[in-house]
C-alpha cells in the first residue's frame, strides 16, 4: 500500500469535523463526512448527487486467477446494497477493495465522491471512513464489550469515548452488557457488538462480509431483522457480503449480483425476482422447473401452457424456467377425463411445508414426452398421490431464454 500517497495528502480537502464530533474516531471522519481526497486538485462536486460508496471498473487478479472482471457498483448515502453470487464469485474481494484490506489493482474507488484509491494510489483503510463487519465479528477477547467499542474512538477525549459507546451499544439494545466480556455473550450479541464498535465513529459507509454466517438459522432470523432496522436507523450505505440469496432479498434496497468475477444483475430485489436477465439469475433465487422448447410463431409452447418469446427468431432453441408458485393449481371433478381439462397433470406427491404446500406433478408435452414438474400453492393444498389437477401458468412467474 502507498502510505506515502496517504501521507503527502493527510488532511487536504478534508472537511472540517462538526463541532459535535470534534475528531472523528477511529475513522477520522464525522457522520458521513468523506475521506480526504487522493488528489487535492480533483473537482468538489455537492455531495447530495454523489453516492456514498463507488467502485468503478474494478478488475482484480490473483496470480493468475481473475477474480473481478470490470465490476461497477455505486451506493447511495442510506442505501442497503447486497453482493451475492455463488462461492468464490468475488464478492469478498470487492468488499476488500472497497475497504482497502486489498490492494486496489484496476479500476477506482470513491467515498462520497473523493478518490480514495486508483492503481498504485490508496488510503489507508483507517483513513476511508468506513466501518467494518466480518463474520467472526474479531471482539477483543481480553476488553470488555463497553472496552471493545471505545476501542475505535480512541482519539476522542476519554469522555466522550464512554459517551459514544454507549450510544453505540444503546442502538443495538446491548447497553446492559457493557461490562461483560466476549465469552459471555452469544454469537448474536457478538454480532451486535461487533456492529456497535463498526458504527461508533459515525462512518459514511458500513461493510459487512457475512454477518450472519456464524449464527444458528432462528437465531439469524431475528438478528438480521434487527440488523435491518439498526442500519436504517444510522443512515449509513451499506454493503454487505452474503451467500444467502433470501439473506439478500430480505436486507438489501439493491442487489449486486455476481457470478466468476462479473456482475450478471444489479436492481431491486423485486427487480431481480421478476425480471432476471438470464437463467442463472432466475435459478440462483429460487427454485424453477426447466423445460426446452422451441419459438414457433413468437410463442413457446410447454405442457403446462404457451408462453410470449418476444425478440426471438423463429425456430430458436430456447429454455424456460418456471418458478413452482407460477404452477397455479385446482382440483379436477372425479367425473372428468384426462380429455377434457386443458393442461392436467398427475400428482406424484404432495408435501406441507408450513406456509406453502409442494406438489409434485407428472406432465406429458405434445411429442408424448414426460417431465417432473414442481408446483408450489399457498397454505394446506395436498391433493392425494395419483390424482389429476389441471394447472395454470402464471407468464409472470415464467422465463424464456435462448439456449446457445
Ligand atoms: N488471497 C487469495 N489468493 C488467491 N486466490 C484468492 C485469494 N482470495 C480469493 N481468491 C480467489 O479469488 C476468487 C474470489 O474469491 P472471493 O473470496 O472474493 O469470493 P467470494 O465470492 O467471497 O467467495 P465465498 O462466498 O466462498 O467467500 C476465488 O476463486 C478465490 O479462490
Amino acid at each position: 500500500m502507498d502510505t506515502t500517497i496517504s501521507d503527502r495528502t493527510s488532511g487536504a480537502g478534508v472537511p472540517p469535523p462538526r463541532s459535535d464530533e470534534k475528531d472523528g474516531g477511529r475513522t477520522g471522519h464525522g457522520p458521513h463526512g468523506r475521506p480526504p481526497p487522493l488528489d487535492a486538485a480533483s473537482p468538489h462536486h455537492p455531495p447530495v448527487a454523489l453516492p456514498a460508496l463507488s467502485l468503478d471498473k474494478v478488475t482484480h487478479h490473483y496470480g493468475a486467477k481473475r477474480a473481478l472482471d470490470d465490476v461497477s457498483v455505486s451506493i447511495a448515502p442510506g442505501e442497503i446494497v447486497c453482493l451475492v453470487g455463488p462461492s468464490g464469485c468475488g464478492k469478498s474481494t470487492l468488499l476488500r477493495l472497497a475497504a482497502g484490506l486489498e490492494i486496489l489493482q484496476d479500476g477506482a474507488v470513491a467515498i462520497g465522491g473523493q478518490m480514495i484509491a486508483r492503481p498504485g494510489q490508496s488510503l489507508p483503510p483507517e483513513r476511508r471512513g468506513i466501518g467494518l463487519v466480518f463474520q467472526d465479528y474479531a471482539l477483543f477477547p481480553h476488553l470488555t464489550v463497553l472496552d471493545n467499542v471505545r476501542f475505535g474512538l480512541n482519539r476522542l477525549p476519554a469522555a466522550d469515548r464512554t459517551g459514544r459507546a454507549m450510544a453505540a451499544l444503546e442502538q443495538v439494545g446491548m447497553e446492559a452488557y457493557a461490562k461483560a466480556y466476549p465469552h459471555a455473550l452469544s454469537g448474536g450479541q457478538q454480532q451486535r457488538v461487533a456492529l456497535a464498535r463498526a458504527m461508533a465513529p459515525r462512518p459514511s459507509v458500513l461493510l459487512l462480509d457475512e454477518p450472519f454466517s456464524g449464527l444458528d438459522t432462528r437465531l439469524r432470523e431475528s438478528v438480521r431483522d434487527e440488523t435491518l432496522h439498526v442500519l436504517k436507523r444510522s443512515g449509513a450505505a451499506t454493503m454487505i457480503v452474503t451467500h444467502d440469496p433470501e439473506e439478500a432479498m430480505f436486507l438489501a434496497d439493491r442487489i449486486v449480483l455476481l457470478r466468476d468475477g462479473r456482475l450478471v444483475q444489479v436492481g431491486s430485489p423485486t427487480a431481480l425476482y421478476t425480471k432476471p436477465v438470464d437463467a442463472f439469475a432466475a435459478s440462483f433465487f429460487g427454485e424453477v422447473n426447466v423445460l426446452e422448447g422451441r419459438v414457433c410463431r413468437g410463442r413457446v409452447d410447454t405442457p403446462v401452457g404457451s408462453l410470449p418469446a418476444p425478440r426471438m427468431g423463429e425456430g430458436q432453441a430456447v429454455e424456460v424456467l418456471i418458478r413452482p408458485e407460477a404452477l397455479r393449481l385446482a382440483l379436477t371433478g372425479e367425473d372428468e377425463g384426462a380429455a377434457s381439462v386443458p393442461n392436467l397433470a398427475q400428482v406424484e406427491a404432495s408435501r406441507l411445508l408450513g406456509r406453502t404446500s409442494l406438489v409434485h406433478l407428472r406432465v406429458t408435452d405434445r411429442e408424448g414426452r414426460s417431465h417432473h414438474l414442481h408446483a408450489r400453492a399457498p397454505g394446506h393444498f395436498l391433493p392425494a398421490d395419483g390424482s389429476h389437477v389441471s394447472v395454470m401458468l402464471e407468464p409472470r412467474q415464467a422465463f424464456v431464454f435462448a439456449r446457445p
